[in-house]
This record gives C-alpha cells, structure tokens and sequence, in this order.
C-alpha cells in the first residue's frame, strides 16, 4: 500500500479507520453488519491517544486518510513450533500421518538440531511472524532428552534478542510417558521454572495416564508453572486425555492456567459424553486452542483411494457458548506435522473461518487470534484502545469478504506507532541447512 506514508515521528491520526467492536473495548458503534465501526485513531508517542466517531481531522500529512480499510491489533500466536519449522525439505512426512510426523521429527532431531540449526530457523520463523504482524508468540520447544540441552538455551537467547518485537514464550513438549522418569521430569520442571516457562506434554490413553498427570499437576503447583497440553490430536473415540486433564485439574484445585491444543476427537464422540467433558473443562477454567491448518492435513488421512471426510478441528462453538475461552492459532510450519504454513495469523483466521464457521455471525470470533490468547499467555496486547501501544496492522480490506479473500501481502504493520520495514525472508536462506538432499539448484 505504497499510497500510505505513516509518518514516523510525533503525533498523527489515522482517519476513517474501520476497528472491530470485538477487539475494541468501549468502541460506540453504529457497526456496521461486519461489526466494525469507522473512527479515527490518534496515535502519539507510541501509543493510541484517542479513538473517536469519525470526525474532524487535522490536514495532511497528519492525517492519513485509510477509506474505510480495517485496522485489526497485531496478533497473538499461543500455539507454535518454531524449534522444528523448515525441516520439510530434508525430513518430509513419509505418509503424512501424524505417526508419520513423529517417526520422522524424532529422527531429523537426532541428527540435525543441534544449537545453531535450532537457532537459525527459529530466528527464519520469527522473523516472518513478525513481518505478518504477530506480537506474541508460544512455541512448544521439543524437550526428549538430551534435546532439552540444547533447544532452552537456545530459546532463551532467543527470547532476550526479539524482546520488544516479540514476546515470545515457550512450553516444554515431551510424550506424557516421560513423565515416568520421575527424576528427569522433576530435572525438566526445574529448567521450565528458571526459564519462567510453561510445563507441557501430550497426552495419550495410557494405561497410567492419570497418575501421570497426577504427576505433572503436582509438579506444576511445586514450581508455580502453567501448563500446556496437547491432547487427542486424533479420530479414536476412546481419545478423552481432554476429559481426565480437567478431572485432574478439578483434583488437585489447580490455580494455574492451563491452555489444552488439538481436542480433535472430541469432535467425533457421543454428544452425551462431549456435553459432560466440556463442562469438566469448564468447570477448571481450562482454554481450548483449535489448530486447523494442521488438523486439517493430519487427521483422517488416508491410503486406500478414498477422501477425507472429517475436518479434524475440534468443537469450538460448543465450548465458546460454555464461556470456555477459545483461541485458533499456526501450530506447525514447514515441518512433517504441517507442510505448508508461514505463521502468518491472517492466514489462521481465513482458514479457521472457512474450516470452523466463523461467521453468520462472525459475532466475538475475531478475539481467536489477538485478544484471548493474549489472556491464555498473560500479556498485554490483542486489543485496541486508548492507552495501549500503537501495535496494529492496516489492510486493504473494507470487510471480512474483502479482507478474508486475498492474501493481503502488502499490509502495513505498524509497531509502538511506526510502520515497520516487512521483509518476509526468503527460503534460501535455509538450503545449507537441508543438506544433500536439498538443492536450490536446477
Ligand atoms: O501437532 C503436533 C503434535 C506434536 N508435536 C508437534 O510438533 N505438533
């Protein structure tokens, strides 16, 4: 939008602006039938100073006249996996089943992620969030010994040199049977704390599950962690790993917060036990994030010729109308869990609309992607108001058609009221990473 010149210091307004009533507190409408209302927006030193009913505006260049387009806060990514994205290259899925992504992360991560290979594509992925308008973001960090060596110490510098561009957090990410090695968990527990992390595993239907998690709930309380899970990324109807982390949350009166991801079969058991397993989750103040770009490509793959039938996302409507918070997010990038992606929100939140129905109404549903997982990660942004820094992003688009129908590469994002440089890096940065069996060349 080469048009647009945002001045880059002192004050300005950016005028006939269209903010989203859901991501906008105390915004007066009149709304439009999308739910945005035009205002101007003053922004001086960094941060929004007033958002007014459209009026008058000072004269150029102070005034930026955007004509209606939307203006949506930068995003909030609550679930990623910066420490394996681009590994697609060297180590494809062989069968893009998700026993298929597990087979070959375990191996790629054997071989190639020791702390320069983290870093550089941790830094690749970062730096692409960032020019698509992310503000924070929680990456699970893959932490199988002996990986949680090498990819914490990396994430913490990580997270020191994008502090102010990023806010990034990570969660541990290990199978919930390590939890069996008392001694290593409790080892792990103690890295998370000192990291001021979030403890994390994926849960399967072990036969000891709960006193697994028993284990971790405890652990949690001792080092005063968060908790993060991923849970039923499949189509078994026997999958309730979701049902049993709220039964043991409500055990132990868990105080922490807790962010549970994927939830996929719950989509595809008996509405009697779902309607019993969401209160459970509502009842332990548990958040829900859907990723369904990933769910998408993994679940009900098949072999014999046939089409998928089932969409993999789980029960998003169902669980906002319980007052449980709801967010959607990127997941994996360019890795064989996922092999597209480019952490890029607006991408998540087209998907999502189209996957999941966000719309007729679209109603609080842009709240997925900035506001409610800003309050999972406890940090300020994913609101629009006056007072708060002047993070936001400016679009083409008029409304959600418009908006929701190109990929609105040449968006302005606009950090502490700049418009910063967006340089999207480019893949062959990475070739010398995916070894021999990559070449950029013909
Ligand atoms: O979806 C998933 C599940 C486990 N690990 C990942 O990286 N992604």
């Amino acid at each position: 939008m080469t048009d647009l010149l945002i001045p880059t210091s002192g004050w300005y307004v950016l005028g006939n602006a269209r903010l989203h009533g859901s991501l906008t507190p105390g915004l007066d409408g009149p709304f439009d039938r999308d739910g945005f209302a035009l205002v101007d927006i003053a922004i001086a030193d960094g941060k929004v100073t007033g958002i007014a009913a459209r009026g008058e505006r000072p004269a150029p260049p102070r005034s930026i006249d955007l004509a209606g387009r939307i203006v949506l806060p930068c995003f909030v990514d609550c679930h990623t996996h910066v420490d394996k994205g681009h590994i697609w290259p060297r180590m494809p899925n062989p069968d893009g089943s998700f026993a298929g992504a597990l087979g070959a992360v375990g191996a790629d991560r054997l071989v190639h992620w020791n702390a320069a290979d983290v870093a550089r594509r941790m830094d690749f992925s970062l730096r692409t969030a960032y020019a698509h308008g992310t503000k924070a973001l929680r990456t699970h960090l893959d932490s199988v010994a002996p990986q949680e060596t090498i990819s914490w110490p990396v994430f913490e510098e990580m997270r020191d040199e994008w502090r102010g561009r990023i806010d990034l957090q990570a969660a541990s990410l290990i199978g919930i049977e390590g939890v069996r090695e008392a001694a290593w968990f409790e080892t792990l527990a103690r890295r998370v704390a000192a990291a001021k992390a979030v403890l994390g595993a994926v849960t399967y239907m072990l036969p000891d599950l709960e006193p697994l998690l028993d284990r971790v709930f405890r652990t949690a309380i001792e080092f005063g962690l968060d908790l993060d899970f991923h849970a039923d990324e499949t189509g078994d109807l026997a999958a309730v790993s979701l049902r049993r982390i709220a039964e043991a949350a409500l055990r132990h009166r868990f105080g922490g917060k807790i962010l549970v991801g994927h939830c996929c079969a719950l989509s595809r058991q008996p509405d009697g036990e779902v309607l019993e397993t969401l209160d459970k989750v509502a009842a332990a103040g548990i958040a829900v994030v859907s990723l369904p770009m990933c769910n998408l490509f993994l679940q009900d793959r098949r072999h014999d010729g046939t089409t998928p039938r089932w969409r993999g996302v789980t029960l998003l409507h169902e669980m906002k109308a319980r007052g449980i918070p709801v967010a959607v997010a990127s997941d994996n990038t360019r890795d064989p869990f996922y092999a597209y992606g480019d952490l890029d929100m607006l991408e998540v939140y087209r998907m999502a609309t189209r996957i999941l129905h966000f719309d007729h109404p679209v109603g609080d549903w842009p709240k997925t992607v900035a506001a409610t997982p800003a309050e999972i990660m406890g940090v300020d942004a994913g609101r629009l108001a006056v007072g708060s820094p002047a993070d936001l992003v400016i679009f083409k688009g008029r409304s959600w058609t418009e908006l929701l129908s190109r990929p609105e590469s040449d968006r302005i994002v606009v950090r502490d009221g700049r418009a910063i440089e967006r340089s999207i890096p480019d893949y062959c940065e990475l070739d010398e990473l995916m070894g021999s069996a990559w070449t950029s060349k013909p």
